[in-house]
């Protein structure tokens, strides 16, 4: 008669495939120094991180140490004065501004409040103009801005316009919007800031639900203690570098 075995949970953990996730932005000793009065102002410090695919990081710290710096630098929209970003394997900080231009018109999507909603289109239209944007053949738009409006949870609410829709449904506008045209990467800049604290759990959860039917890798920053626990890494910054 067999005796009965033990259950061996070392061997059927390593039967579990391990799928090696790959790198999508690499930071490398990244600074930034501003001329502020004929002075240099050092604003990033030597910055090193990673965001790997399907990814969710946060970059936490206080008003004015360097967080925004940083996600303008992770986007393209400014340049460090030393170091490297490595974007899907390719050198983003020393490309030219049109060939930055193309890669984040392509494979980037913001929540910034530069890049917020267009007060005279409706939601549909907001998000159809990110495709436009993007060089999406319109006839892919149509379905394409239904799934992302119904992704956030909004299809009744396509052909109204931001001053008809609560703040946190104008902010899952903007995810609808910037997720559009399937970036790999999404920055948002204070995504949850002016939200209450069950709005700001429902845009995570967008988050969440978005790096897994989309398997895009989000970078945020953020004020906010009570949402950190979502975030597969979480960045502490303090003047300039990370602690
Ligand atoms: N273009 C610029 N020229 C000069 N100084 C700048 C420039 N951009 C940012 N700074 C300075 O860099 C510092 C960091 O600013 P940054 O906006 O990155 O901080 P932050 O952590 O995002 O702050 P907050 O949480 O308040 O948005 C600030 O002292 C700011 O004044």
């Amino acid at each position: 008669m067999a005796i009965p075995q033990e259950e061996d949970k070392s061997t059927e953990a390593q039967l579990e495939p391990t799928v090696e996730k790959r790198n999508l932005l690499t930071v490398n000793d990244v600074e930034r120094t501003f001329q502020v009065g004929g002075s240099p102002l050092h604003v990033l410090k030597g910055i090193r991180m990673e965001l790997k695919e399907s990814q969710l990081i946060m970059l936490r710290g206080r008003s004015g140490s360097g967080k925004t710096t940083l996600l303008n630098c992770l986007g393209g929209l400014d340049t460090p004065s030393k170091g490297e970003i490595l974007f899907n394997g390719s050198p983003f900080h020393s490309m030219s501004d049109n060939q930055r231009t193309l890669v984040r018109r392509k494979h980037m999507g913001f929540i910034f409040q530069a890049f917020a909603l267009m007060p005279l289109l409706s939601a549909r239209e907001n998000v159809e103009l990110s495709l436009r944007m993007a060089g999406i053949p319109r006839a892919e738009w149509k379905d394409r801005v239904v799934q992302c409006l119904e992704l956030v949870g909004l299809e009744r609410r396509m052909n109204h316009r931001p001053f008809e829709l609560s703040g946190g449904e104008q902010q899952r506008v903007a995810i609808a919007k910037a997720i559009a045209h399937k970036p790999m990467l999404l920055l948002a800049d204070e995504p949850t800031a002016e939200l209450d604290s069950g709005m700001s759990a429902q845009i995570m959860a967008v988050f969440q639900d978005i790096i897994r039917t989309e398997q895009v890798s989000i970078c945020m920053t953020t004020h906010d203690p009570t949402i950190l626990e979502v975030a597969d890494h979480v960045y502490e910054m303090v003047d300039g570098k990370f602690i």
